[in-house]
């Protein structure tokens, strides 16, 4: 893709897509600039990891780009367009990776009627592996569709949604990973409560997850069914689910959702 891509915000979702990008050879690094508010060593970090383009000099970064990703948090975002709307033209377009923040509120405060594509990544984009969903916004074309889609099918899959689907993607695959993380953490903890060598267990309990995560995708089967085929009667499993269930924890989860959802639409406000 012959396209100049800046980066406004260099945090880690920022890097897990410039990374993901470099490694897929897709744009080449000195084609990606990176910006962020105030964290010169950030910037310093990432040139030296990647060959990008990384500067504090705003006008540079955004004047010279195709297409703008905004990859700030959402409290941040009106005051970080206030300082690069003024660098900002018609002929660009915007990816906003922002939790919540609709795309018409991103036109308005831009001030122009700049085409806005609404993307939802995840941190996996770092190996090539987010789940990523797309909507276009008001000003936007296919074209701009497609290739905001082209570039993030480089990190991974891609999805496109209505934009008033977002929120619940955010809840599920933007912070999908976070909650599989929280799962991995405590099943260490219990390994190596039991006496189990952390190393082994770490090994052991990332190919389980791998492993299971393959199955989902690839067996054509369904969670349930993949579940019951490991939950022998009376066995160990059955034993580990019963307290799963006594705890309520599928409501749970279903409930950590829809709180995530609800942040989402929040942080739109
Ligand atoms: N982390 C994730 O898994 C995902 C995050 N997102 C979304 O991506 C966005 C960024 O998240 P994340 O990377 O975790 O956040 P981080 O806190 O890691 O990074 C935020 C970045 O924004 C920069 N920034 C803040 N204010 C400005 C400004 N005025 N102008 C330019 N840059 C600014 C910060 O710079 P400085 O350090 O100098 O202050 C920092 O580089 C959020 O909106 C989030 O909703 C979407 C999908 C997944
Ligand atoms: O926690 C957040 O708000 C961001 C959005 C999705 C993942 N991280």
């Amino acid at each position: 893709m012959n396209k100049k891509i800046a980066f406004v915000g260099a945090g880690s979702i920022a890097e897990a897509i410039v990374s993901g990008i470099i490694n897929a050879k897709v744009v080449p690094a000195s084609n990606l600039f990176v910006t962020n508010r105030e964290n010169t060593q950030r910037l310093e970090e990432l040139s030296a990891r990647y060959q990008v383009n990384a500067l504090s000099d705003r006008e540079e970064v955004i004047s010279n780009a195709d297409i703008v990703v905004l990859a700030m948090k959402p409290y941040d975002l009106e005051q970080s367009l206030s300082a690069i709307k003024g660098y900002l033209k018609e002929d660009q377009f915007i990816i906003s990776i922002l939790a919540g923040v609709s795309t018409e509120r991103i036109t308005e405060l831009a001030g122009i009627n700049i085409p806005v594509v609404r993307v939802m990544p995840n941190t996996s984009a770092f190996i090539g592996f987010s789940a990523t969903a797309l909507s276009k916004g008001k000003f936007a074309k296919e074209e701009h569709l497609l290739q905001a889609e082209q570039l993030f099918q480089t990190v991974g899959t891609t999805v496109l949604v209505p934009e008033k689907d977002m929120h619940t993607i955010t809840a599920i695959s933007g912070s999908g990973p976070a909650y599989i993380y929280y799962i991995v953490e405590a099943m260490e903890k219990a390994a190596i409560e039991a006496g189990l060598d952390s190393n082994i267990a770490k090994e052991l309990i990332t190919q389980t997850v791998i492993g299971a995560g393959n199955m989902l995708k690839l067996s054509g089967e369904e969670p349930d069914i993949l579940r019951k085929k490991i939950t022998s009667p009376k066995g160990t499993t059955e034993a580990g689910i019963e307290i799963l269930e006594k705890h309520h924890v599928q409501r749970i989860m279903m409930e950590c959702v829809k709180s995530a959802k609800e942040r989402s639409e929040e942080l739109g406000k």
